[in-house]
């Protein structure tokens, strides 16, 4: 499982271990465990580290001296390093040493006209590695000047590999919300611990691969603001059959979904909920969605409502999945009314949440209830615009979480899953490929069916999240996907974890 932080929460532990510390020992750790893989890289990029070329960006704060020692550490092992200073305040004692190593400083980006921009660029371009120690943990809001011409000069002329030193500058440590330029890395380097910021997107897209140097934080630090499951931890929660399963302990699975307009979103929730291994699945719609149910699933158990047939008639489920293609109209409300009236853990999606917007009754439940939104969705639930959504996926998915009290699935770049009291759950198993029509109908039957199994809302959720993230790599192998490749691939994904 990878853990990750709030700013607050790394400055408190980075306190609590610095009082034990001789003053600059945690500096010194950063700058040599960059130091160390910038050294890999330059390695790496240009076959080795003397001779090679970097170009540090530092700025006014411990951030800077980061680099700035790291830079140090690289000039001395040969490398030409100049300096690029974008404070009048930078740290003092790692410019002495970055001098003292051999490093050269650019002309003064701070005199106020546009004369640096050439020798910068043209130092940027030629480099090898662009050391990003602008802003880290302390920075806030949108980059100021000259920080943000420095970060898109980088972004459109850097030649070579850009790593950021903690934390991409632009990039909210805490959120990985970005206001204006941030910095895009093909590396960050983060001490101590995780932020959460480089978990989630935008700020996930812009650290690139990360990886953690050890400073001694761990101790220190109480429980994460984030984490991200591994194979380990799926595998761990994943209900397998054994000698005394059957299909009702398996779990049976309620499935309302599809309308006369939308009949594949019933066939692929039922199928999802099939391959994620239900005991018994139990359909119930409308005619069009059964008749399609009954020819791709003949293991559905089927209930055609209407005509005085309702969904009390399906029986006893352990869960329910409602809502992909149901419709929005009042009838379908009254089924949403009477499905979510079950005591039984039930898993809303699509139109089934378009129904909650309107009607955020229907999600105040004494049994557990996951919602699966996508931006959109999420957006009418929580009447904001969806860029606001898009730009602070944490704080939204949050939010959703406490003002209804269910489980939040919100699907997108990064999926994340939010319940109260629980660390927020960032999944990196996905695919921009799974952004296809039909994929959260896969989604929506195999939550439904890790809830019947007897997880819990989060570990349902996160589960799903996980496997289909899989199984939507597995699908693509980096080419379009349709929804009901992800059925083909979940028999493989599942057999990996296992
Ligand atoms: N505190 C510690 O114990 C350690 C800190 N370390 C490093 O120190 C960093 C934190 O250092 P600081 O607290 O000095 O903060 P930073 O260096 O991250 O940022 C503060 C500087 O950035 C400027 N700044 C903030 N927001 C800005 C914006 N939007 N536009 C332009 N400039 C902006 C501030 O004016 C200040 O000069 C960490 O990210 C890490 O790199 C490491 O050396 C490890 C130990
Ligand atoms: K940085």
């Amino acid at each position: 499982m990878r853990t990750a932080f709030a700013v607050d929460q790394i400055r408190a532990a980075e306190h609590a271990l610095m009082s034990r510390l001789p003053e600059g020992t945690l500096m010194t750790r950063a700058a040599t465990g960059l130091a160390v893989l910038c050294g890999h890289e330059l390695a790496r990029a240009a076959g080795r580290v003397y001779g090679s070329r970097l170009v540090v960006l530092a700025g006014g704060g411990d951030n800077g001296g980061d680099a700035l020692f790291a830079g140090a550490r690289l000039a001395a092992r040969g490398a030409r390093v100049v300096a690029v200073l974008a404070s009048a305040r930078v740290h003092a004692a790692g410019l002495a040493a970055l001098k003292a190593a051999g490093g050269r400083v650019l002309p003064d980006v701070l005199a106020g006209d546009e004369t640096w921009i050439a020798p910068v660029r043209d130092a940027v371009a030629a480099a090898d590695l662009v050391l990003d120690g602008l802003v880290g943990i302390g920075g806030t809001g949108a980059l100021r000047e000259p920080y943000s011409a420095l970060v898109s000069l980088v972004n459109t002329e850097a030649g070579g590999q850009v790593v950021a030193v903690d934390v991409p500058s632009g990039v909210d440590a805490s959120t990985g919300q970005v206001e204006g330029v941030a910095l895009r890395a093909g590396l960050t380097v983060t001490f101590g611990a995780e932020k959460s910021g480089l978990l989630v997107d935008p700020g996930a897209e812009y650290a690139g691969r990360v990886e953690l140097v050890d400073i001694g934080l761990v101790p220190y630090l109480d429980d994460p603001d984030v984490v991200a499951f591994g194979r380990a931890d799926v595998a761990a929660l994943l209900p397998l059959p054994d000698r005394e399963s059957d299909k009702y302990r398996r779990g049976v699975v309620g499935v309302m979904a599809g309308s006369h307009r939308y009949t594949g979103a019933a066939v692929l929730a039922v199928g999802g909920a099939l391959r994620a291994g239900a005991g018994l699945v139990k359909f119930a719609g409308q005619r069009e969605p059964v008749d399609q149910v009954r020819v791709h699933w003949p293991e559905a158990l089927i209930t055609e409502l209407g005509g005085g047939v309702s969904v009390h008639d399906v029986g006893r489920v352990n869960s329910w999945v409602i809502g992909p293609g149901m419709g929005v109209g009042d009838d379908s409300l009254e089924i949403a009314r009477e499905v979510l009236a079950a005591d039984v853990p039930a898993l809303v999606d699509a139109d089934g949440l378009t129904l909650a917007a309107r009607e955020p009754s229907l999600l105040r439940r004494e049994a557990p209830t996951v919602i699966t939104p996508h931006v959109g969705e999420m957006a009418r639930l929580l009447g904001v615009p969806r860029e606001h959504i898009e730009a602070a996926r944490l704080e939204h998915a949050r939010l959703a979480a406490e003002r209804f009290g269910v489980t939040v699935l919100l699907k997108g770049s990064t999926t994340v899953v939010a319940e109260e009291g629980r660390p927020t759950l960032v999944n990196t198993t996905g695919t921009p490929f799974l952004a296809t029509g039909g994929t959260g109908d896969v989604l929506a039957g195999l939550g439904g069916t890790l809830l019947a199994a007897g997880l819990s809302c989060y570990d349902a959720a996160s589960c799903a999240a996980y496997l289909h993230g899989l199984a939507g790599r597995v699908a693509s192998a980096g080419a379009p996907l349709v929804a009901g490749d992800l059925l083909t691939s979940l028999p493989e994904v599942f057999a990996s974890i296992g």
